[in-house]
């Protein structure tokens, strides 16, 4: 297989190689129907069904190759597009719904290191490994220079170590940060995995296709569908609790009193809904999961 060739007409895909975001990448690309083998240590994979190729790369590095215009769309956190600076490079095609945590300065809880305002941290020594996040943020706080140190892992470690003050890191359900008796005093960034996009692609309708395919999948993990039946003369009730993407869909039953309404409602927001429909007096209502859309 000459892979230079294969690549030159495809459009390359840059998807997490490890970590956080690589199984629900896999999952997406499962639900947009992108069919590929990976071959073992390879981490391009040509895809049998469409003209892509997929670069499997650390979520760190995707930004800058999408930016860089090395692969045209990629996968990884807001956090690593704004750290590695590329935001007025790349375009944001889609947020994706998961990998969501935030960046947030992390200092001893207890004890005679315990720091609990941001602003005692002002000239002191922070260990990250996002050091561009970390300085931008120190500075728009206090003119006087902060340390900023880099480490490439198990950040949480650093107070305990002697070698910081505070951290700045990830924080999700907050488990590791308590661990390492640690507590957040400020947030630097709210991040998700996001679709990002090289806006000077050249062919777009693959990349339009592929975003189409993902919406689709995203928006079907994110709603449900909602039939119910209730009296022709609560429909502008119901259709106020369950308004739909666009319109909620009628269809009119034997029994002329009634109808049958069909609409798409957040998964989130499911029980409450059908509590609402019930006191309207909405009657057989059921909830389906949606495979696949487009939208
Ligand atoms: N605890 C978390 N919860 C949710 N999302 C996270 C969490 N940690 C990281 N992420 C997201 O995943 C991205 C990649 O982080 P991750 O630590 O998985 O990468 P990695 O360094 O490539 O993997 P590994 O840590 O396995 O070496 C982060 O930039 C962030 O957007
Ligand atoms: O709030 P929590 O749910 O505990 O998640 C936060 C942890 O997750 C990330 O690290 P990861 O586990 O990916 O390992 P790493 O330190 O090697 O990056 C992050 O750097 C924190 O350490």
């Amino acid at each position: 297989m000459d892979l230079f060739a294969d690549l030159s007409d495809r459009l390359l895909f840059a998807v997490p190689k490890k970590g956080r975001l690589h199984e629900r990448c896999l999952q997406l690309l499962e639900g947009a129907d992108v069919q590929f083998r990976r071959n073992h240590r390879h981490d391009i994979a040509l895809v049998h069904n469409l003209p892509v190729a997929l670069v499997f790369l650390p979520a760190a590095d995707i930004a800058k190759f999408v930016g860089e215009g090395n692969v045209h769309l990629g996968i990884t956190g807001r956090d690593i597009v704004e750290e590695t600076e590329q935001s007025d490079k790349v375009e944001q095609a889609l947020a994706l719904g998961f990998g969501k945590c935030k960046l947030s300065v992390q200092a001893p809880a207890r004890g005679p290191q315990a720091v609990h305002q941001v602003e005692d941290l002002v000239g002191k020594r922070v260990v990250t490994s996002f050091t561009q996040l970390s300085s931008k943020y120190f500075a728009e706080l206090d003119q006087r220079p902060t340390e900023i140190k880099y480490v490439g892992g198990s950040v949480e470690a650093a107070c305990a170590l002697g070698l910081a003050d505070c951290i700045v890191d990830l924080v999700e359900s907050g488990e590791t940060m308590r661990a390492a008796g640690l507590h957040a005093i400020a947030n630097v960034l709210n991040t998700e995995a996001i679709l990002i996009r090289n806006p000077r692609v050249r062919d777009n309708s693959v990349a339009q296709k592929l975003i189409a395919r993902i919406e689709g999948v995203i928006t079907a993990q994110r709603y449900v569908l909602c039939n119910y039946n209730c009296l022709r003369s609560r429909l502008p009730a119901a259709s106020k609790i369950t308004p739909g993407r666009t319109a909620p869909t009628i269809s009119t039953l034997e029994d002329d009193n009634h109808v049958a309404v069909s609409s798409m409602v957040l998964k989130s927001e499911v029980a409450n809904i059908m509590d609402r429909l019930k006191e309207i007096g909405a009657t057989d209502i059921l909830v389906f999961n949606i495979n696949n859309c487009r939208v």
